[in-house]
């Protein structure tokens, strides 16, 4: 029997507050999605596509200007949507634990880290300093730093990927059933980025927390995750187990992403790498968001394809109508649609 979702988001929308009342366009579109205890998934999708407000909403710290105008977000079966300003700060920290790219931010710069993370600890649960202390101390060194000399140093004697670290150890020592790490190894060099993802992955199977991991980096998300979902201007467009993904995605989209990406494992010398054509804001009026730029854009694609509720969901016209090949044909042939530049 599969595990009741530690996350749950459903039709989430998220829409900028226009104060003229005018229609403002949805920065994120009746998303749905979940995160099962023990397992990770990755929202892959280039800049702007709302991965980051997405993880935002979760948090319950969407930026002044958006706000949800549809859908609901449930962890652990409790709608967030429905909780308190104050309850949903007990539940940030708490239940779930985040990591973000500006590991510079996740400390306060002038008060030393050990001091911060025992006010953490005790911000939550009702301890003394000593033993807040050595959960501090124990989670510094799960995250394999010198745990008495960072527990004392303040965040400006620390590498970035030893802060990033530090900032890992404080996500998870109050034991989150839900990590968020939006971006974290961007500002790190390759192998720093690598060691933190290694370390998230291993702490995830100690604690089997669920972890919702955001990224460009489509290399970093097939070798760690087990789902992976696509988000494009907004929507999700195609999610899948992430060995299907790898060899068998379906969205044009996902599958230019798949060969823009080196292959670093290989001997042979690096083939010519795909590129996505076009630009990210190209969006037409109406239809499928990604129709401007793909390659395969037919007459159907004039109207928006649904992401079905499927193991391997995609919302594309195209892999239905493969399945009719003789229409395909004729169909691809016709002229597209007007595009508008946002
Ligand atoms: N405070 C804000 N006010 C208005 N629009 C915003 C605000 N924050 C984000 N957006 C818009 O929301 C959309 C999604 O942004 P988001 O940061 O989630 O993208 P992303 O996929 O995380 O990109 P990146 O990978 O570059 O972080 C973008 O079009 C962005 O311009």
């Amino acid at each position: 029997m599969q595990a009741e979702p530690v996350l749950h988001i459903s039709g989430l929308t998220i829409t900028a507050v226009d104060s003229g009342h005018r229609a403002s366009p949805k920065l994120v579109d009746s998303v749905s999605l979940s995160v099962c205890p023990g397992e990770m998934l990755g929202i892959v999708g280039e800049s702007g596509s709302g991965k980051s407000i997405t993880a935002s909403a979760v948090l319950g710290l969407l930026p002044n200007g958006l706000t949800i105008t549809a859908g609901d977000i449930f962890l652990n079966g409790v709608n967030l949507q429905h909780l308190s300003h104050k309850e949903r700060r007990r539940v940030r920290g708490r239940q779930i634990g985040y990591v973000f790219q500006n590991y510079q931010e996740s400390f306060t710069p002038f008060r030393k880290i050990g001091k911060q993370l025992v006010e953490t600890v005790q911000a939550h649960e009702h301890l003394t300093s000593a033993k807040a202390r050595s959960i501090a101390l124990d989670y510094l060194e799960r995250v394999n730093l010198p745990a008495e000399r960072v527990f004392t140093s303040y965040p400006c004697q620390l590498s970035g990927g030893q802060l990033q670290r530090a900032a890992l150890a404080s996500a998870l020592m109050l034991k989150p059933s839900l990590i968020i790490a939006d971006e974290p190894t961007t500002a790190l060099d390759v192998l720093t980025g690598k060691q933190v993802l290694d370390l998230l992955a291993e702490l995830q199977q100690q604690t089997n927390c669920a972890v919702l991991l955001i990224s460009h980096d489509l290399a970093h998300v097939l070798k760690r995750t087990h789902h992976i979902a696509v988000m494009y201007a907004g929507r999700l467009i195609e999610a899948a187990p992430t060995g299907h993904m790898r060899s068998a995605a379906r969205h044009p989209y996902t599958q230019m992403l798949l060969h823009s990406r080196p292959a670093l494992s290989d001997d042979e010398p690096p083939e010519r790498l795909g590129v996505v054509a076009g630009e990210p804001g190209m969006l037409p009026q109406h239809g499928c968001p990604f129709a401007p730029r793909c390659p395969h854009r037919f007459a159907l694609c004039d109207q928006t394809p649904e992401l079905k509720s499927e193991a391997h969901a995609v919302a594309c016209h195209l892999p239905l109508i493969e399945r009719r090949d003789d229409d395909a044909a004729v169909a691809r042939d016709q002229p597209y649609l007007q595009v508008v530049h946002q």
